[in-house]
């Protein structure tokens, strides 16, 4: 993957916002977000055939703009839909078990935030790590407490060269600092998808970056 991608990752699931998520992600994308995660997870998630139609509606709207669109968790919907990648954190598949099931041209994402995860991922081929939660967030019901951008600066300086993306709580007011603290990019779900007006809100992140 092109770590410029990585830049402003938007994610999102249904439950994530009080608006059509088609329109969320479309708005999101005139405001120059650079990758998407369908993340359908937690109280209300869809499941079964409108998972995966809402998978296809999100991933027709990635592919008409020429955003990555990576699927959470979910390996097999991955595979069947040709995502262009998975994101899986410590407690979900291995990217071992990924590499033997997915083709390689897929893009492997891990959560990551010791040194010891993150030389893990990279011995394995992971193409990217995301690490947080970087600040407060009620987004992710079993979050962790956060690290700060602090979590970054310590992977970098013991010598972690993969990209690596601040994951929680990240916002248009802190998310040069994660940035600043060696990321290659932020990622956010509610600072776009709880926008009045997400365009605005992808906009101005972008601003703040760029
Ligand atoms: C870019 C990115 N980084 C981290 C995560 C968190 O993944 P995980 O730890 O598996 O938690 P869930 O998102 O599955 O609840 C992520 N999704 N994306
Ligand atoms: C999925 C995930 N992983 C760590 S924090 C988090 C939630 C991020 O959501 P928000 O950007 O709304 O804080
Ligand atoms: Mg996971």
């Amino acid at each position: 993957m092109n770590k410029e991608n990585l830049l402003l990752y938007f994610i999102m699931g249904s439950n994530n916002t009080s608006q059509p998520p088609s329109q969320v992600l479309k708005k999101a994308i005139n405001g120059g977000i650079t990758c998407f995660q369908f993340r359908e997870k937690g109280s209300g998630a869809l499941k079964g055939k409108e998972k995966e139609t809402l998978a296809r509606e999100l991933q027709s709207i990635c592919c008409k703009h020429k955003i990555p669109f990576i699927v959470n968790d979910d390996t097999e919907l991955a595979i069947s839909l040709h995502a262009d990648g998975i994101h899986v954190g410590q407690d979900d598949e291995s990217i071992q078990e990924l590499k033997k099931k997915c083709p390689s041209s897929m893009i492997i994402g891990v959560s990551a935030k010791t040194i010891e995860e993150a030389e893990e991922a990279e011995r394995q081929g992971a193409d990217y790590i995301g690490t947080g939660p970087m600040f407060m967030t009620t987004t992710k019901e079993d979050a962790e407490l956060p690290i700060g951008p602090e979590g970054i600066w310590a992977l970098r300086k013991q010598g972690i060269q993969l990209p690596i993306v601040g994951i929680g709580g990240i916002n248009e007011t802190n998310a040069v600092e994660v940035i600043e603290a060696g990321a290659d990019g932020v990622s956010f779900i509610s600072a776009i998808s709880q926008a009045d007006d997400p365009e605005k809100a992808a906009s101005t992140l972008k601003d703040r970056l760029t």
